[in-house]
């Protein structure tokens, strides 16, 4: 049998993954319909607004879901009719660190993904390409495969693919215009290696096809991880010398010039910074850990949960530091946090640096003034009374306020802490915030994006990450 033509593709969670990528297919692939599900109606609503107010703020996907909603891209909470219909199913649900039970801390809750796959089995009449495109543990393939034939019909039969996403938030689009590869996993049958094919063949589209790679099931899924904490790696091994050029006079980004200089290892990914965050870098690394810690290899466990660790690390000093440097407490004094976004260019706070910052300012009873371009005032509230469980919300808003404006946030302070790295923020006039300023003025660069000589010369007082203080 040849492989089959896939004319209609199913994303059930139209989260940041599900939405981007498969409106991508939908504006690449005009003779496929594509259906993304969720269950949250808000989302979904969100997707289908009028105005285009879409749910997640990413460059570039306003214009592809612009192009393709209402053509062969629609966004609908009924999964079911999306299921019966499809030929190809992607799983894009949520997989977040499981926080009770077995594995609690570590492991991936696979409950989403278990009760995405149940409701397949239960409502397919036909056959279908089921794909696991959520970041999930090694074999959970398998697991899904037994689910779907355990409980199909006859005449019906499911070939389960693994293709994880490597896109990042802020660059979702072009990452997913231009992908630096496709990985498709299969079961190594004549039926798995047809299911990949008639995956390979939707990428094909737009990708180089010697840029789509097929393997097996399992290295797929494990690659996925590896990926991810091999990435943060680089990141806690730039922030662990960081503290040490903040120590010696050395430059952290002269050292990470340098030895990204080396073809072997290249330039990007070598930033030093208040910590990386972001959904999945520390729960994919736990999910490592946990993996490693199952198979008895511990040592193997102990080397990846370091990486998790050294970010908290970085995340704790550079807070000491703020601290310290305003003569040993900031008990009622004025600091201005700019950016709430986990990074640039997205909205998306989860596990974002700035929300550990302004709960250990908060600790240290200090007033805090927020400002992000793109994060709604409620997304700070929800994430702020998530992290500060011993504060209510009314006492979290006696000390925090959120602004409209970098310099309006800015008035007063004593310091400005610079959490995100947009671009802004770089544009900011800093001589005029200087002037509102309390005297001595201080900023904190976490993310190496002002000019510190320049602003040295204004007046402030000035701490960059990774370089000692002027
Ligand atoms: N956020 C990112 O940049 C990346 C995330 N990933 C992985 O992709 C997966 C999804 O991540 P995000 O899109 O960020 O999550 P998300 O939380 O933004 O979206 C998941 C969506 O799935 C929906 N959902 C859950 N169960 C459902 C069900 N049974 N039926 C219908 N809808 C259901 C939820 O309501 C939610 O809207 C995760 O495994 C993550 O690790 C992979 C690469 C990049
Ligand atoms: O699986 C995922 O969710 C995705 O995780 C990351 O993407 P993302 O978290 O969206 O964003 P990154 O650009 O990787 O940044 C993650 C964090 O690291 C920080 N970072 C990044 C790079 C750097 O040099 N230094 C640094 O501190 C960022 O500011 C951010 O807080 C990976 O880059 C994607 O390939 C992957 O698909």
């Amino acid at each position: 049998m040849a492989p089959l033509k896939v004319t209609k593709v199913l994303c059930i969670g139209a989260g940041y993954v599900g939405g981007p990528t498969c409106a991508v297919i939908a504006l690449k692939c005009p003779h496929i319909t594509v259906t993304i599900a969720d269950i949250n109606k808000a989302r979904i609503d969100a997707w289908n607004s009028l105005d285009f107010n879409l749910p997640i703020y990413e460059p570039g996907l306003e214009d592809v879901v612009r192009q393709c909603r209402g053509r062969n891209l629609f966004f609908s909470t009924d999964v079911v009719k999306g299921i019966k219909e499809a030929d190809l199913i992607f799983v894009s649900v949520n997989t977040p660190t499981k926080k009770s039970g077995v594995g609690a801390g570590f492991a991936a809750d696979l409950n989403y993904v278990e009760l995405a796959t149940r409701q397949i089995a239960e409502v397919a009449t036909t056959s279908k390409i089921v794909v696991e495109k959520s970041t999930v543990p090694c074999r959970t393939a398998e697991s899904m495969r037994t689910i779907l034939e355990a409980n199909s019909k006859p005449n019906c039969r499911f070939d389960i693919l693994s293709n994880p996403e490597f896109l990042a938030e802020g660059t979702a689009i072009s990452d997913l215009f231009n992908p630096d590869r496709v990985l498709i996993g299969s079961l190594q049958t004549t039926e798995g290696k047809d299911a990949c094919a008639s995956l390979a063949a939707i990428y094909a589209n737009w990708v180089p096809k010697e840029n789509i790679l097929t393997v097996g099931l399992w290295s797929s899924e494990l690659s996925k991880l590896a990926a991810n904490a091999m990435l943060a790696q680089r990141i806690s091994s730039v922030n662990a010398l960081s503290a040490i050029c903040e120590a010696t006079g050395a430059n952290i980004d002269e050292v990470a010039h340098a030895v990204g200089y080396d073809s072997r290892m290249g330039p990007k990914f070598l930033k030093a910074s208040v910590g990386f965050g972001g959904s999945c870098f520390q729960k994919d690394i736990l999910n490592l850990v946990y993996l490693s810690e199952s198979l008895h290899l511990p040592e193997v466990a102990s080397y990846w949960r370091q990486v998790v660790e050294m970010n908290e690390y970085q995340k704790r000093r550079f807070s000491k530091r703020v601290v310290d440097t305003l003569f040993n407490t900031i008990t009622g004094k004025q600091i201005t946090v700019l950016g709430f976004a986990f990074k640039a260019d997205t909205g998306d706070t989860r596990e974002s640096a700035a929300i550990t910052l302004i709960r250990d300012f908060l600790s240290e009873r200090a007033f805090v003034n927020v400002y992000d371009p793109k994060v709604e005032e409620s997304q700070i509230w929800y994430d702020l009374a998530e992290a500060c469980p011993t504060m209510t919300l009314d006492n979290i808003k006696k000390q925090v306020k959120i602004h409209k404006s970098a310099l309006e946030a800015s008035k007063n302070a004593e310091a400005v802490v610079i959490a995100t790295e947009w671009k802004e923020f770089k544009e900011i006039d800093w001589a005029e915030v200087y002037k509102h300023m309390k005297k001595p003025a201080f900023v904190f660069d976490g993310r190496l994006l002002v000019d510190a000589d320049a602003l040295s010369k204004i007046g402030f007082k000035v701490a960059t990450i990774g370089r000692p203080s002027i």
